[in-house]
């Protein structure tokens, strides 16, 4: 993990240093609209990685579902997830490096953690995503669509081309266009994309 170049003393020095512009505080319209949609709570075995503090995994589990794990490398962030929700089960909190993450898992929710990794991990990001799910199951969220951030460090952005080339090997797409319902400063820069793992 760490001889990647924003590794777990990286993303740690940003949280201590208050640099942790996507937190938006609360879950985000286009998941909670997602989950809200999704029914009475069952047995699905849920993966949000790169979680931040993790305002999904809240939501979920104060909706009901039992089987929400959320994994970072960066302890403030489960240690916050923790603090707000001291009833979230402990042992789904996973202090993990998502590419050493095993599944399976039914549901992967992706929201700028794809966008935080080097761009040269975005084909093990798709791949690790298909070898976590379940075939069938689905990675469901947001990508920036278009440049975000000053290129040195992430946010990375990227474009619909780029992003179907990484995904389109083990993944069929059920959708992948401009959310309707993004937070404001996201509006029109980002895709919805539900993404179904393919049987084989
Ligand atoms: C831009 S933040 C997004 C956090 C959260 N998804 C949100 O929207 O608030 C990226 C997060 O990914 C975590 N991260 C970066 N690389 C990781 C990796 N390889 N495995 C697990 N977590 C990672 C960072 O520590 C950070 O919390």
């Amino acid at each position: 993990m760490d001889s990647q170049p924003f590794d777990a003393v990286y993303w740690t020095s940003r949280y201590h240093a208050g640099r942790d512009g996507w937190d938006v505080g609360t879950i985000t319209e286009p998941l909670r609209a997602y989950f809200a949609q999704l029914g009475a709570p069952d047995q699905r075995r849920i993966l949000i990685p790169g979680a931040g503090r993790a305002y999904e995994a809240e939501w979920l589990h104060r909706h009901g579902w039992p089987h929400v794990f959320v994994a970072d490398i960066a302890p403030e962030a489960l240690e916050a997830l923790q603090a707000r929700v001291p009833d979230f089960p402990a042992e789904h909190l996973l202090l993990a490096d998502f590419f050493a993450l095993q599944g399976p898992f039914d549901l992967i929710v992706e929201q700028t953690f794809f966008c935080a990794l080097d761009p040269g991990q975005r084909p093990a990001y798709a791949r690790q995503c298909a070898q976590l799910l379940r075939p069938g199951g689905k990675l469901v969220g947001l990508l920036f669509d278009g440049p975000v951030g000053p290129g040195n460090e992430p946010p990375f952005g990227g474009s619909r081309e780029e992003y179907r080339a990484y995904f389109a090997p083990y993944f069929d797409f059920v959708h992948f266009d401009t959310a309707h319902n993004s937070i404001k400063p996201r509006a029109g820069r980002e895709l919805f994309i539900c993404l179904q793992r393919k049987a084989s």
